[in-house]
């Protein structure tokens, strides 16, 4: 892997507008190939092993490039973290998208405030707007029923319920139960191995990540292996890392839902130029032909000062590194 200039890579922290997936301050690092840059993100809590799909993305992007697209802009949806409503309303008013997907059961008896967001969201998003849940695996089989009911009430219909339990057996339980559909995140993008998923009886659509399924071709090929109809999501990156998972949309044979691709707006900043930056204009993003190219001044702005994370972060990279070379991976299978 010499073509990826390893002592380059730029150490990035940037904090978060709101806390989400409890986190505060997004880090990250940028690394350089001959088509460009790659972003490496990984998630403080993932393990070395988990974490080389991460490098591995990064590394298809600054090396190899992407499959052609399909399409070349795609519908996004908007973010809204556990705030409270009046700011639940002010994102989805602002974001000019028409679909709107908000995080709920962030916390035990969160029920009434993800109810009142609902309805705030629904307000704002106008009765032809679409809105969909994401309660990241935490429910029981019951507990998810009695709050996909609510929820779906006080939404004035829900588009869709991501993960409202951990395990394939319980999604299927719910599904039975509710008419809401359900879509599969975790359960694919955690499984041991995301192609064989018996995901088709359990949920109605697939939410594919390609920055933690190891690029856009292994995430294209996910996908087909689910046999569902998929919504591409962000994994928290820069515009860098955003471009990847816009390739992936792009490329998609089929594309029915919005995707989670306006993520950029939960940070305070980005490390592309202004013009360059994949921020959501009038509900859509478009789908890159190349990696978009870091600002200098902005990499000063937001480098990772913090002695102790910089170290941290050196040294995940390196084991990281020597992990993914010892696979010597396969981009395609
Ligand atoms: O899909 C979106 O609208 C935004 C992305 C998003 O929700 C997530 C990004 C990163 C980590 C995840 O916990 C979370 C998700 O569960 O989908
Ligand atoms: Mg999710």
């Amino acid at each position: 892997m010499t073509e990826v200039n390893f002592e380059g890579a730029r150490l990035y922290a940037i904090p978060m507008r709101s806390r989400f997936r409890g986190i505060t301050v997004r880090e990250g690092v940028l690394l350089e190939g001959p088509l460009g840059w790659g972003e490496f993100c990984p998630f403080a809590d993932y393990d070395d092993t988990v974490a080389v799909s991460w490098l591995a993305t990064a590394v298809e992007q600054c090396t190899r490039g992407w499959p052609a697209p399909a399409r070349d802009r795609i519908p996004i949806n908007c973010t809204v973290p556990a705030v409270d409503p009046e700011r639940a309303y002010e994102i989805v008013a602002k974001s000019g998208c028409r679909t709107a997907k908000v995080k709920v059961a962030d916390h035990s008896d969160s029920l009434p405030e993800d109810l009142a967001r609902l309805e705030s969201v629904r307000d704002a998003i106008g009765a032809d707007g679409r809105v969909r849940v994401d309660a990241n695996g935490v429910w029981d089989v019951d507990t998810a029923v009695n709050a996909i009911t609510q929820l779906d009430r006080a939404a004035g219909g829900l588009e869709y319920v991501e993960q409202p339990c951990p395990t394939i057996e319980d999604l299927a339980a719910v599904r039975a139960k509710v008419d809401v559909p359900i879509a599969a995140d975790e359960s694919i993008r955690r499984a041991e191995d995301p192609l064989r998923v018996a995901v088709a009886g359990a949920a109605d659509v697939a939410v594919i990540k390609c920055t933690p399924l190891g690029g856009v071709r292994r995430a294209l090929r996910v996908a087909e292996a689910a046999g569902l109809p998929c919504v591409v999501s962000s994994a928290l990156e820069t515009s860098i890392g955003l471009a990847s998972q816009l390739a992936l949309a792009g490329a998609l044979p089929e594309l029915e839902f919005a995707c989670g691709l306006g993520t950029l707006s939960l940070l305070t900043g980005d490390l592309v130029p202004e013009d360059q930056s994949l921020r959501t204009v009038d509900g859509y993003l478009p789908v890159p032909t190349a990696a978009p190219t870091p600002d200098p001044e902005l990499l000063e702005t937001y480098a990772m000062t913090d002695p102790a994370r910089i170290t941290w972060w050196t040294e995940r990279l390196a084991r990281v590194r020597a992990l993914f070379e010892q696979a010597d991976w396969d981009f395609d299978r």
